[in-house]
């Protein structure tokens, strides 16, 4: 039987798989343990065009199905070797860069290779180049190039000071009215506002001042700029995650037109590229995951092994992190077992007893575990023994304190929303939600992230990877935790979880409208991304590319949780399904 599978998203928490008759009933069961998701939805549909020929059963309905696809040759005939044109575009695109020297063309060059999602073969090229912008202002340069410049250089973490935008203000000290006519003037300062740190007044000016007239000037532009204005109204650049973006962006800018076809061919063999590597990483995860039976034992527990490698690409989506994604998707997977034996299946006493196993770390303390934890104590901590000896062997770093604190911090803290439960206890907001970043995992991640990327690290800033954790981790975790909890509080409250952020936060500024709640916690959010963007201005001891992934992570936390207002891909399936199994 040939799969033409469809899926269609029905409700929020349920997606089914529109397979034809006689597909067995078990398949259908694995799906809905896929889709009925505690926290969001994801699931896989095999597009059948994307394979050379018809194939005899369904195709996912399993971890296996998953496997045995993921085997396949995935290539269409028209994708067939495309290494040499690939390097020859790349060569191009490097003579081009190092050629073009006006300041504006060579920025926006930078700015479409970072938006199509290559600029990863160009990083040094680019650096050379953003360097060599200095960081004062230009007095003849018009509000696109400023704006330009200046998110370029803070986005890719170079100093620069908001104080360029002074010149564009008149003697009132408020941005000229004559500067609305210029509509790409208006967007590029609308964008690069949304790299303003806390105290960076101007750029809170400029984002209130763009933003209101992007949107009033909305319904009289040409299409081109109203699709652009409409994107970044809905979502600006700064906030996007890297392979999403790529991916919409290359069919927006084969529409452009003055496109330049040499970017865009190299932009598409290079998704695809990327993607097979993706599909890799995929099968070796979902080996790692089938074999460990985790959830063969634990039948309660989420079986997502998809979901954890969809954060890992949005953490890090630059290819050379291959392995780390793979080790990272492992914590992740065994971070929802863990908590979905906190939060629905584990009694009190079992969780004390758990709690304390972990803090002791060792297998001796596995013993006085009932049977079920036992698998996941051992889960736990045999994955983490790996990813230390990985990293001892690779780095020479001993690093075990570091990890098994994370996790035994993680686990305390799963302990307190379980003891808040089940004494009736409400916990205030800012207990909540600070606890509630180490139960999202946030400084687990960050933390294995930090050794297993491995650059940088210094026996000073080794020492910020304790408790307490970096600003950077807490505000990015925040972030998380309140998409999080947007996206899942109705589910968890229904089932009887610990009031969210958002009850919370309602209840202590007398909110009584869901609505307005969720306004305020989406300002709480803005206000937390001006504290990360902070981190860019300051650049404590931390290295560049843990700064990356923890941006990065607040990036993702917005796509996993908010998918149904993203008029581009609308759902999470969608999100899947064009990053790692449709090629362009
Ligand atoms: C990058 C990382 C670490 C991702 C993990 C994401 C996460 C918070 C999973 C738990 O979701 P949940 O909604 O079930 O959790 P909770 O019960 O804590 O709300
Ligand atoms: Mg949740």
């Amino acid at each position: 039987m040939a799969c033409t599978s469809n899926i269609s998203t029905l409700s929020k928490s349920w997606a089914v798989l529109d397979v034809p008759r006689g597909v067995p009933k078990a398949n259908r069961s694995w799906l809905s343990r896929q889709f009925n998701f505690k926290t969001s939805r994801i699931c896989m549909c095999m597009p059948s065009q994307t394979l050379t020929q018809p194939i005899a059963t369904p195709l996912i309905t399993d971890n296996d199905s998953l496997l045995k696809y993921l085997r396949q040759p995935l290539m269409l005939p028209h994708e067939v070797d495309d290494s040499t044109k690939r390097k020859e575009l790349l060569e191009r695109t490097r003579r081009e860069l190092r050629s073009t020297t006006e300041p504006l063309e060579a920025m926006k060059l930078i700015d479409t290779l970072q938006r199509l999602g290559i600029a990863y073969h160009f990083e040094d090229d680019m650096n050379v180049i953003l360097s060599s912008f200095s960081s004062d202002g230009q007095s003849d340069e018009d509000l696109f190039t400023a704006a330009l410049r200046f998110r370029l250089l803070r986005h890719n973490g170079h100093k620069i000071s908001p104080d360029i935008f002074q010149r564009f203000k008149d003697h009132n000290g408020k941005f000229k009215d004559s500067l609305k006519e210029d509509t790409l003037g208006m967007l590029s300062l609308y964008e690069a506002s949304h790299l303003g740190a806390n105290g960076e007044d101007i750029l809170l000016e400029a984002m209130e001042f763009s933003e209101a007239h992007l949107k009033k000037s909305l319904p009289k532009l040409e299409p081109l700029p109203a699709k652009q204005v409409s994107k970044a109204l809905e979502l600006p650049r700064h906030r996007r995650m890297a392979r999403l973006e790529a991916r919409r962006y290359i069919e927006e800018y084969s529409n452009e037109s003055g496109h330049n076809p040499d970017l865009l061919e190299l932009a598409k063999l290079d998704y695809n590229k990327v993607q097979s590597l993706h599909q890799m990483e995929l099968s070796e995860i979902t080996r790692w995951w089938k074999q460990l039976g985790l959830v063969d034992k634990l039948t309660f527990a989420r079986d997502r092994p998809l979901e954890c490698f969809l954060w890992t690409v949005g953490i890090l989506p630059e290819p050379k992190y291959s392995s780390c994604r793979i080790e990272l998707a492992k914590t992740i997977a065994i971070l929802l077992v863990i908590d979905d034996i906190f939060d629905t299946h584990g009694t009190v006493d079992e969780l004390v007893l758990f709690t304390n196993a972990i803090r002791r770390w060792d297998l001796e303390a596995m013993e006085e575990l009932p049977e079920y934890m036992k698998i996941c104590y051992m889960a736990l901590y045999n994955t983490t023994n790996e990813i230390c000896y990985k990293i001892l062997k690779e780095k020479g770093w001993s690093v075990l304190p570091y990890l098994k604190s994370t996790w035994i911090d993680m686990i305390e803290g799963f302990m307190m929303e379980a003891s808040w439960y089940s004494n009736g206890q409400i916990p205030n907001m800012e207990e909540y939600v600070e606890n509630g970043v180490t139960t999202a995992g946030a400084y687990m991640a960050l933390v294995h992230l930090f050794f297993l990327i491995g650059q940088g690290v210094t026996q000073d800033n080794v020492k910020l990877l304790m408790k307490p954790y970096p600003k950077l981790f807490s505000s990015s975790g925040r972030i998380l935790r309140l998409w999080d909890d947007l996206g899942t509080a109705k589910e968890e409250q229904e089932r009887g979880d610990l009031a969210s952020s958002i009850q919370l936060f309602m209840r202590e500024n007398n909110i009584t409208c869901d609505e307005e709640g969720r306004k305020r916690i989406l300002l709480l959010i803005d206000n937390l991304w001006k504290d990360l963007n902070w981190e860019l201005v300051s650049r404590n001891e931390l290295p560049l590319s843990i700064i990356k992934a923890a941006f990065n992570m607040a990036r993702a936390s917005q796509v996993v949780y908010q998918h149904e207002e993203d008029s581009y891909f609308s759902s999470v399936d969608n999100y899947v399904q064009a990053l790692f199994f449709t090629p362009i």
